[in-house]
């Protein structure tokens, strides 16, 4: 089968969009997956994170699914969120719009670039749950909040939130940021364990600046990626909930693929984040693609500009990452 396919990429979270809206395209639930696990291979010709399939809603302007690259379907994507916001108000001619998630339906917005020419969504990061069976952490206990979990770790403490994808959060040091810690406990929380049944994406946050935080996520179904999307608004709440920076103000995330602006907002007792950053284009191609035998070729291919702008907002972040960890 040919399949149009855009790469693309949120903090250098890359996803391959796939549009069942303007395509018909026949896929089975098993196709999703199939596709995900051997077009998002890293070895293969295209190589991603995930595919964000959008398909039409009945109810929003648009739905979303995203599956990881191990062909696992999440129920939200933050990074990936907002390409899809850029793909639906393209489509559409819009500068609004909702899109239909796993979970929830979630307001997306175009806004002011982060930086010159890069194109910039704001998308909702909602609803946040605490109750540890939401993520599912199978601990004795209602929730976890900034606390140790001895399986882990003697030294870290951990928060677990789901919005509404599960998330573990622990503010580290530097020390413990270039250990091999995260690597290790993030394996086994991803591999068959009694603590997380459904694997969990694990996120080291260390605070680099009033208002300023670096995270880096091992994220479930993938592995470490440049970012992640609701880790960094995850993050950002925990940072919030122990008044470490403030709800209601922009707080800039550095993450290894560049950084994303999250605005944390309490409502009562709820808590929704905003998500701003880019959603930058790499390329557009038609790919071949024989699930049965496995085989992905490229029949055409269109690279797009929007790359090396983007790489100037990265280098500056790196700067400012590494300049802050030596500090
Ligand atoms: N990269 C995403 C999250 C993708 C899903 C995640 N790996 C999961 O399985 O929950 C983001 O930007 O939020």
């Amino acid at each position: 089968m040919q399949i149009k396919v855009i790469k693309g990429h949120g903090s250098g979270n890359d996803f391959l969009l796939i549009d069942e809206i303007s395509n018909a395209y026949t896929f089975t639930e098993k196709n999703r997956a199939e596709l995900a696990r051997l077009l998002c291979h890293r070895e293969s010709e295209l190589g991603a994170d995930g595919i964000l399939f959008v398909m039409n809603s009945v109810h929003a302007d648009a739905r979303m699914r995203v599956f990881n690259a191990d062909g696992s379907e999440a129920s939200m994507c933050g990074n990936g969120l907002r390409l899809v916001a850029r793909y639906i108000c393209e489509l559409y001619g819009r500068s609004e719009a909702v899109i239909e998630t796993m979970k929830a339906d979630l307001k997306v917005s175009k806004q002011n670039d982060l930086f010159p020419d890069v194109h910039t969504y704001q998308v909702e990061i909602s609803p946040v749950l605490f109750e540890l069976k939401a993520l599912p952490l199978k601990l004795n206990q209602p929730t976890l909040y900034n606390e140790r979990i001895k399986e882990l770790s003697a030294e870290l403490r951990f928060t677990a939130v789901a919005v509404p994808n599960p998330h573990l959060i622990a503010l580290v040091t530097t020390e413990q940021l270039q250990s091999d810690i995260q690597k290790q406990l993030s394996e086994k929380v991803n591999g068959p364990n009694e603590l997380f049944p459904d694997g969990v994406n694990v996120s080291f946050v260390k605070q680099l600046d009033h208002g300023a935080i670096y995270v880096r996520t091992f994220e479930r179904g993938v592995g470490f990626t440049n970012a992640c999307g609701t880790a960094m608004s995850a993050s950002s709440l925990v940072t919030c909930l122990q008044e470490i920076n403030p709800f209601e103000q922009p707080i800039t995330v550095y993450n290894n693929g560049g950084k994303v602006l999250c605005v944390v907002h309490k409502i009562a007792a709820d808590y929704k984040i905003d998500l701003i950053g880019n959603a930058t284009y790499l390329y557009e191609a038609a790919v071949e693609v024989n699930l049965e035998r496995e085989l992905v070729e490229i029949s055409d291919k269109e690279e797009l500009t929007e790359q090396d702008v983007y790489e100037k907002l990265q280098s500056e972040a790196q700067q400012i990452i590494t300049e802050m960890l030596k500090g």
